[in-house]
């Protein structure tokens, strides 16, 4: 039973040996030696063929057998530090593992053997209604899928995560559905987790790719009192979808390996009450962000399948959770990772982070330094104005400034494209002229001679800047739809006064020069971002090969592999 102060506990737990395996006549490599220890017989090869088994302990928190019930699981783990919750703190629980290993049995359960969302929530409402009448819970559902948010309880809306002034993380557009009990409750999620999305691997057709969250957030009127989150991670193994033709595939897998191991620093920041803690390293552990800080309580169960083909992936999940507990070691994966991130910078000609995204920015606005990884909504945009506005604000946000005295309008036009304004807003700004993008021979060649790990943490990072890059294309196209469609406003502006007797035909030829601009560069600047964005698909893909060329090498020469954890940090 844990202590209910306890900040962080890693769990592990052990499924059965499921009909398949039996049929196959797998053997179970697991024993719970204490209900702390688990040990991993592992069958190996000398080089003279002989056969040896060699033993893995490990030690957590708590270890669970197939014997235990979901039921018994709650009770040990999760139970304790609930009621918490109602007094501020923020309790999350992972299921992490390998696919089929037990995390929704873990967390949904069955049937007859219901999982600790619904024990957890037959106890909220318990202690709400003896302890906490006028406290109410309400429900969110979503899942983060290649590195994007859906909402599950919302058609899979897409969702944008923003930081406000108080560096509060906030999900945009997500429901939150009021729940009074949990037949409800569990009504909402069935109706979520038939949204989830699964896809097809070369290991497993129906293996989950997505990270599913749920919220239960306890209110008291408006105000948040605590909460309880539940994460159903991704299968774990499916970081190393390494070998996989398709792109899509490659950069879904790395997204997901990115996400568990940036979650893992996030733990140990956590645990070691560390004042930084490295929430930006993935969109998983960006949302979580208030899970990680202040008055928490963690739980983590790492879900172990027992039979004999799964040795590998069951021994790289029990060396993942026991790193987001063994905590003295102190952090070495990020040093490769931030060489890998300026080997990039080298070799790709990139700007860290975002700062390689081209954006659209009107002459007389300034651009702004954003760490937002999410782009700017199009509503927000500046756009270009067809009415006289003269009394907007002036702050550099909207894009506008006073009018400058020499700027007053000239024509009797009543289109505000006469504005100061919009005449500065017309004005085309300089085009800055850039490198060429290295090819991707070129960047097939530079990888040849990375070391495997450099390669990796380089390969990662580029996979993380493609997915930014592809949610801001994606915005950027539709905010330049919404300028398309302000500056035909404006032309129609034009050409209904141009019609009218007595026009100024050199007032309309001059304003008509300033749109037509306008629209040239709004189409040169998406060109450019969608450029930059195929040379990077096209930059991944060689990475991806020459780490396969590397690792099909080693195979070959039957080189020694990096021990079981560098394994786990590279994919
Ligand atoms: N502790 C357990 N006792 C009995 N059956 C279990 C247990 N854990 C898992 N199973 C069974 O194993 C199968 C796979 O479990 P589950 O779907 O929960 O895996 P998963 O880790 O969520 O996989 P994925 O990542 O693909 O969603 C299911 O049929 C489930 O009923």
């Amino acid at each position: 039973m844990v202590d209910r102060d306890q900040k962080i506990q890693v769990i592990v737990r052990k499924r059965p040996l499921n009909s398949k395996e039996k049929a196959r006549g797998e053997i179970d490599i697991l024993s719970q030696r204490s209900p702390q220890t688990i040990v991993v017989t592992e069958e190996k090869v000398k080089v003279d063929l002989t056969k040896y088994i060699e033993e893995h302990h490990f030690t957590f928190d708590g270890v669970f057998s197939e014997d235990i019930t979901n039921e018994q699981l709650y009770r040990a783990t999760v139970q304790p530090i609930v009621q918490a919750a109602f007094q501020g703190a923020k309790v999350t629980c992972f299921a992490y593992g390998q696919t089929g290993s037990g995390k929704t049995y873990t967390m949904m359960g069955e049937a007859q053997t219901p999982g600790l969302y619904l024990l957890a929530a037959n106890d909220l409402f318990y202690y709400r209604e003896q302890l906490y009448p006028n406290i109410k819970l309400w429900v969110s559902f979503y899942e983060i899928y290649c590195g994007k948010l859906h909402d599950l309880l919302n058609e899979r809306q897409i969702l944008h995560v923003r930081e406000d002034a108080k560096q509060n993380v906030n999900i945009v557009g997500l429901q939150y559905k009021p729940v009074e009990d949990v037949q409800t409750l569990m009504q909402i999620l069935s109706f979520g987790l038939a949204a989830r999305t699964t896809g097809t691997t070369g290991a497993n057709e129906d293996s989950s790719r997505s990270h599913g969250v749920l919220e239960i957030s306890l209110r008291e009127k408006r105000k948040a009192v605590g909460k309880v989150t539940f994460i159903d991670l991704a299968g774990s193994e499916r970081g190393a979808d390494t070998q996989n033709s398709d792109g899509k595939t490659r950069m879904d897998g790395a997204e997901i390996n990115k996400s568990l191991l940036a979650l893992k620093e996030c733990i140990r920041a956590l645990d070691q009450d560390k004042k930084h803690t490295p929430f930006r390293g993935s969109k998983l552990t960006l949302v979580l962000k208030d899970s990680f800080v202040g008055n928490c309580r963690t739980v983590m169960i790492a879900n172990v399948s027992p039979g004999i083909t799964s040795c590998e992936h069951t021994l790289n999940s029990l060396r993942y959770a026991d790193r987001v507990k063994e905590l003295k070691k102190g952090g070495g994966g990020s040093a490769a990772a931030t060489r890998g991130a300026d080997q990039l910078a080298n070799i790709l000609m990139l700007p860290r982070q975002n700062a390689n995204v081209v954006r659209y920015v009107k002459s007389g606005e300034e651009e702004e330094e954003d760490e937002d990884i999410s782009p700017r909504v199009a509503n927000n945009a500046p756009k270009i104005t067809v009415k006289e506005d003269s009394d907007r604000p002036t702050s550099k946000g909207n894009g506008t400034k006073p009018a400058a005295p020499h700027e007053k309008p000239r024509s009797r036009i009543g289109g505000g494209f006469t504005s100061p304004k919009t005449q500065r807003n017309l004005a085309p700004p300089q085009p800055q002229p850039q490198p060429p993008a290295p090819t991707a021979n070129h960047i097939f060649e530079e990888a040849q001679n990375m070391d495997l790990e450099e390669l990796t943490a380089t390969h990662e990072n580029l996979i993380g800047i493609i997915l930014t890059e592809e949610e801001q294309l994606i915005n950027a196209h539709r905010k330049t739809i919404d300028d398309m469609v302000d500056a035909i406003k404006v032309q129609m502006a034009l050409l209904s006064e141009v019609d009218k007797p007595g026009s100024d035909v050199d007032q309309y030829v001059c304003e008509l020069d300033k749109v037509l601009a306008m629209k040239e560069e709004m189409i040169r600047g998406l060109r450019k971002q969608l450029k930059n964005f195929n040379d990077h698909l096209r930059q991944e893909e060689a990475m991806a090969a020459a780490f396969n060329a590397r690792k099909s090498a080693m195979d070959v020469f039957d080189l020694e592999a990096p021990d079981g954890d560098l394994l786990q940090d590279m994919w």
